[in-house]
């Protein structure tokens, strides 16, 4: 390294020899040219050559414009369909068939409940023995309670076990008869719940039949017939022998059932399920059977069915046929416990942006540079297929007035879990499709909600919790006004349901205030709400205040994260290219900044060029109708998880994700940039550019095809310009590689619940987080470069 890279002042280091080596020997496989850095490097080396001309490219400001003759012009192009925007979809997409998986396993544990109860009912029914009455009993509460959904069907198993464990050690304490053919149903009933073939199977009129434990037998056989038709015939028979036999051979049946026991607790171990029981003393050294058992017979129709476990990968147990297409959401087990209480913050309103930092750097910064060719690019972006990001220029439009045309007030919403109980209790006999029940949740019951609640705005008594009974009460009432009884009947079932089912909480939670629209006829298409202003910060100041703020954080217990700025993007098809500025909106601000968040919301707040200058505006998606609550996708992302779940989102959507902020994760993503650039890879490639200090012409080209352009790189060092170009260049290597170890990644994670996957789709949406990967990869490399 010390002869290749001879302008480097080299340190000698204070590792010891053993360390050195090792750092060495790693050192050397880069050398050898046997990674991706290496070979950069090599292409470097080739395209370095008679680029001297170009030293000091970009060391003065005033350079710029010489730059911008040879620089990326008209080099950013993006194919249209990756436009970034769609990641977001994605996300919701996902969101969807998380929801689903949920869903069904709701539906899934309804009818298994059902079906549990139904046959614990069928067993008492024929037991003389007072001792599984309050045993019973205990299980069908927590059936109800939904306990074996939050901890398992293992767990109903496990409670079961322990029954006739107990019975089994009452029986020989006590001479109450015979408990056999009790036990063994319950036996019975408990290997059932490792196969919802049985219990679907076995729904209704059959399972009423099925009364008789050797018909259950009998069943059992029919079914593992089904399965294996020889061996299942065999040893179904077994079943039915061990059974007969036990009248003869009380000692023989005890052996059979505590082998029965041990195999139940087994198989929970099995699956990687707690066991809670304490140790049943029924070990496997217990067991003096031949291998033809009742166990035996079952445990096969276990290991060849789908699990039943309501918990983790419990949701293999759905249909294959099943599609993502339902378009119904499910988000049942949002924790509502964890639901941030909004954050009430007064702020001055200023009417235009205030700079913080370096003022001149940061109007350069917002400053709009149309491409020459700006027009035929507009147009090609319109009607072909590339995406070239270039400048959106609106004319000035006056923003829409506070106190009249949008009213500031206090806003509730519902989450996801709320959304899906609403769904539940629309009555089936009102003919409703699927986008009716979604209008009516979505625009009149929330309308209706905020319009109740508005007089709260500036009460100082504001309640965390509203109920949704008045609200239903009230669009019902007007609808009896209207005419309209298809509503008024549908309000009708709803009321009632809420009151057979007082169990459920029917309540929308605060989020705060918010923005109503107040203007009758409402808002038209595509039309201008208001600037986001606040105050702007160069990356750098922004991340020396954030590291501020959380210095002083870790000191105290008020951890609340804020969520009043926004990243103000120059678009990558600028003239100068790409580069990006912090608008906070906490303390200096307007209305904007009380725009909550929705997963399917009515305005965008985007990026446009007026009157020369970038500015964030907040414009319509679709008509707004008068009370319905103004949002935008925050569009927001969060590595904490714990952040992830807090942020309940309370949009109230059918396609909501849960949570107001999105959960970058590790995945898939980082994967590429863990195995080709390394530490090792990074230093290799800072070390060429430090080498070479100067700027290749293939340097320019690589920046540009990035959208990185003067704005960002104009007074930099040579060095650094080059270094960046090297990581641009890693940026798009991962880019071609991504899409694969995504797909890959997704894949595994789908086919453990679906069987129906289109692979096209999941082939697009890699690419579309692959592209998202991309965006944030020069998003981190802009606020490094500032
Ligand atoms: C930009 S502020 C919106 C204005 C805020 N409600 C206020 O009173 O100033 C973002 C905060 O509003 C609340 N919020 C916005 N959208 C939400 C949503 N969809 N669900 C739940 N809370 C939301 C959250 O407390 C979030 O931190």
């Amino acid at each position: 390294m010390k002869s290749r890279f001879h302008h480097i002042k080299w340190i000698k280091s204070s590792l010891n020899p053993e360390e050195s080596l090792q750092k060495i020997k790693s050192l050397k496989q880069i050398d050898d040219g046997n990674d991706y850095a290496s070979k950069v490097a090599r292409n470097l080396t080739s395209q370095l050559g008679g680029s001297d001309e170009l030293d000091g490219y970009f060391a003065d400001i005033s350079n710029r414009e010489n730059a911008n003759l040879s620089f990326g012009q008209g080099f950013y192009k993006r194919s249209k369909w990756l436009d970034a925007r769609k990641s977001s979809a994605v996300l919701s997409k996902d969101a969807q068939l998380r929801r689903l998986m949920q869903r069904k396993a709701e539906n899934s544990y309804r009818k298994m409940e059902e079906f549990v109860i139904n046959r614990l009912r069928e067993i008492m029914k024929s037991s003389r023995f007072d001792f599984f009455i309050p045993k019973v009993a205990k299980i069908e509460g927590r059936l109800k309670s939904g306990y074996y959904a939050r901890h398992g069907f293992s767990s109903l198993k496990n409670d079961i076990r322990s029954m006739c464990r107990d019975a089994l050690r009452y029986k020989g304490r006590s001479d109450l008869g015979d408990m056999k053919q009790i036990v063994v149903s319950f036996i019975q009933l408990a290997k059932r719940l490792g196969n919802p073939r049985l219990i679907s199977e076995r729904d209704g009129a059959a399972a009423q039949k099925d009364n008789s434990d050797t018909s259950q037998y009998s069943s059992d056989a029919k079914l593992k017939k089904k399965q294996n038709k020889t061996t299942g015939e065999r040893r179904g028979a077994n079943w039915a022998t061990a059974s007969a036999g036990a009248d003869a051979s009380s000692r023989a049946f005890d052996r059979e059932i505590k082998r029965s026991l041990s195999k139940l607790k087994k198989m929970d171990v099995d699956s990687g399920s707690e066991t809670s029981d304490d140790d049943d003393g029924y070990s496997e050294g217990d067991e003096t059977e031949s291998e033809t058992t009742v166990s035996d017979t079952e445990s096969d129709l276990d290991s060849n069915s789908a699990a039943w476990d309501l918990r983790g990968n419990g949701m293999k147990l759905f249909e294959s046929g099943d599609s993502v297409g339902d378009d119904r959401g499910w988000g049942a087990r949002m924790t509502k416990a964890s639901l941030v209480p909004p954050v009430t913050r007064k702020y001055e309103v200023i009417e235009k942006y205030l700079i913080v930092a370096d003022e001149e750097e940061v109007q350069r910064k917002m400053r709009v540079a149309l491409p020459d060719d700006y027009s035929e690019k507009l147009l090609s972006q319109k009607n072909g297929t590339e995406n070239l990001e270039i400048p959106e220029v609106k004319d000035y439009q006056r923003r829409k007035v506070p106190g009249d045309e949008v009213l500031e007030q206090e806003v509730y919403g519902i989450d996801p879990y709320t959304h899906n109980l609403l769904r539940d209790i629309m009555p089936a006999d009102v003919s409703l499709s699927s986008a009716d029940k979604h209008t009516f949740i979505e625009e009149l019951l929330l309308n209706t909600l905020n319009k109740q609640v508005r007089d709260f705005t500036g009460s100082g008594n504001t309640p965390m919790v509203y109920p949704l009974k008045p609200v239903i009460e009230e669009i019902q009432k007007s609808a009896e006004e209207s005419g309209d009884r298809r509503t008024a009947k549908m309000c009708l079932g709803m009321l009632k349901a809420m009151r057979s089912r007082p169990e459920h909480n029917y309540v929308a939670y605060r989020k705060g205030l918010g923005v109503v629209c107040n203007k009758k006829g409402g808002f038209g298409m595509d039309d201008f709400v208001i600037e986001f202003f606040g105050e702007v910060y160069p990356s750098w100041r922004w991340y020396e205040k954030q590291d501020g703020i959380k210095h002083i954080q870790n000191n105290s217990e008020d951890q609340a994260p804020e969520f009043y700025n926004i990243m103000l993007e120059r678009p990558k098809g600028d003239r100068d290219g790409y580069d990006l500025v912090f608008v906070d909106a906490m303390h200096k601000a307007n209305y904007a900044s009380r725009i909550c968040h929705s997963c399917n919301p009515n305005c965008e707040a985007k990026v446009t060029a007026v009157d020369g200058q970038y500015q964030i505006g907040v414009y319509t998606v679709r008509p707004i109708a008068e009370g319905e609550e103004i949002t935008f996708d925050y569009n927001s992302v969060t590595e904490s998880k714990e952040e992830h779940e807090a942020s309940v989102c309370l949009c109230g959507s059918q396609v909501c994700r849960g949570s107001y902020l999105n959960f970058s994760g590790e995945g898939a993503f980082e994967k590429v940039l863990m195995e080709f650039h390394g530490v090792l890879d990074r230093h290799s490639l800072l070390l060429q550019a430090c080498e070479a200090n100067t700027v290749s012409q293939q340097d320019l080209i690589d920046l540009g095809r990035a959208g990185l352009g003067t704005c960002l790189l104009a007074g930099l060092p040579g060095w650094l310009v080059a270094y960046t170009a090297q990581l641009v260049r890693f940026i798009f290597f991962e880019r071609q590689k991504l899409p694969n170890e995504i797909f890959k990644h997704n894949m595994e994670e789908k086919r453990q619940f679906f069987t129906d996957i289109n692979m096209d789709s999941e082939r697009n949406d890699a690419e579309v987080q692959a592209e998202g990967v991309l965006n944030s990869r020069l998003q981190h490399l802009t606020h490094t470069l500032d």
